[in-house]
């Protein structure tokens, strides 16, 4: 099995062999493109400060009743019609601000989430197409869908509603949130119950929830894992902290299995060579026919 592994994508994060480490037959790559450790957050530096300040804006105005608010407005879907492919393109004006590990545009960093999952499992193209499309809901940025700030786009995603864990990232800035001093809102279960399933809570709004919504009302044909991943892919305290499992139903666990594979991809590919567009968009085509019917979306 080790040999299997370390045979598997010697090429693919880098050369120095000493450098890997085989986790769960996923060779973990140390360093990210700027040669510093993956989601360092509490380090020092200029980055990492405008990252923290990102944060700090992030808690203090997610609440659950913005979140309401911008669910109800983006559900409409009023704002573009156009192919997943072209806003595949559109991404490439795009660069997360509140990312530490890459300042690729987006579109580059959607191909190598999608080509590096292929690698290794070739025969579940849903996923592939999964990680083409999971960042998509990032156009939130761009003037004709609303031209949201960073805040209500990007980074790690939590419930609303119940208690902030304790495991989310710079966790102290929500005392500046007026839902953490509610008692309808700052419980273990807040407005939800045990065992709710993860559909019927709602997420601090941004570029997840979006995307899945995009997915979900324009009838895709992609299995229920598939928005599964799209809709919780930032949600850190769930699928790396172990957090909010009483909120969890039976479905939710198994489709955690498949975002928890997903997540290795999504991250350590932030460390691999780029993609030629070209060569593989023909096959990304072929999936956008197949897992989207109507080829003019409604965004
Ligand atoms: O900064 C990043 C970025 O916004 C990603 O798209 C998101 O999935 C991550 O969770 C987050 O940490
Ligand atoms: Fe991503
Ligand atoms: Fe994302």
């Amino acid at each position: 099995m080790a040999t299997a592994v370390a045979n598997q994508a010697p090429h693919q994060f880098g050369k120095e062999a000493e450098e890997k480490k085989i986790n769960g037959g996923f060779v973990v790559p140390e360093t990210n493109s700027f040669g510093e450790t993956f989601r360092d957050y509490n380090a020092e530096g200029e980055k990492h400060a405008r990252v923290e300040n990102f944060y700090k804006i992030n808690h203090k105005n997610q609440t659950y009743d913005f979140v309401k608010k911008m669910r109800e407005e983006y559900i409409k879907m009023d704002k573009m019609e156009m192919s997943i492919w072209e806003c595949c393109e559109l991404l490439n004006d795009v660069v997360d601000e509140s990312d530490l590990d890459s300042d690729l545009p987006q579109m580059e960093h959607l191909l190598q989430t999608a080509e590096s999952i292929r690698k290794d499992y070739p025969d579940e193209d849903w996923l592939h197409l999964t990680g083409l499309i999971h960042d998509l809901g990032k156009v939130l940025l761009l003037p004709q869908f609303g031209g949201l700030p960073y805040w209500a786009v990007v980074g790690d995603t939590y419930p609303v509603g119940c208690a902030f864990d304790e495991s989310i990232l710079h966790h102290k800035y929500f005392k500046e949130n007026p839902d953490y001093h509610n008692p309808a809102y700052n419980t273990k279960y807040g407005v939800y119950s045990e065992n709710c399933g993860l559909d019927n809570v709602l997420m601090s709004w941004g570029h997840d929830d979006y995307m899945y919504l995009v997915a979900r009302e324009n009838k895709t044909t992609l299995p229920p894992a598939a928005l599964f991943i799209i809709r919780n892919h930032s949600f850190y305290p769930l699928h790396t902290g172990g957090a909010y499992r009483h909120l969890m139903n039976e479905e939710d666990h198994e489709n955690l299995k498949w975002l928890q594979i997903f997540n290795k991809y999504e991250l350590y590919s932030k460390a691999t060579e780029l993609i030629d567009v070209e060569k593989v968009k023909p096959y990304y085509l072929s999936l956008i026919e197949k897992y989207f019917p109507n080829k003019k979306l409604k965004w």
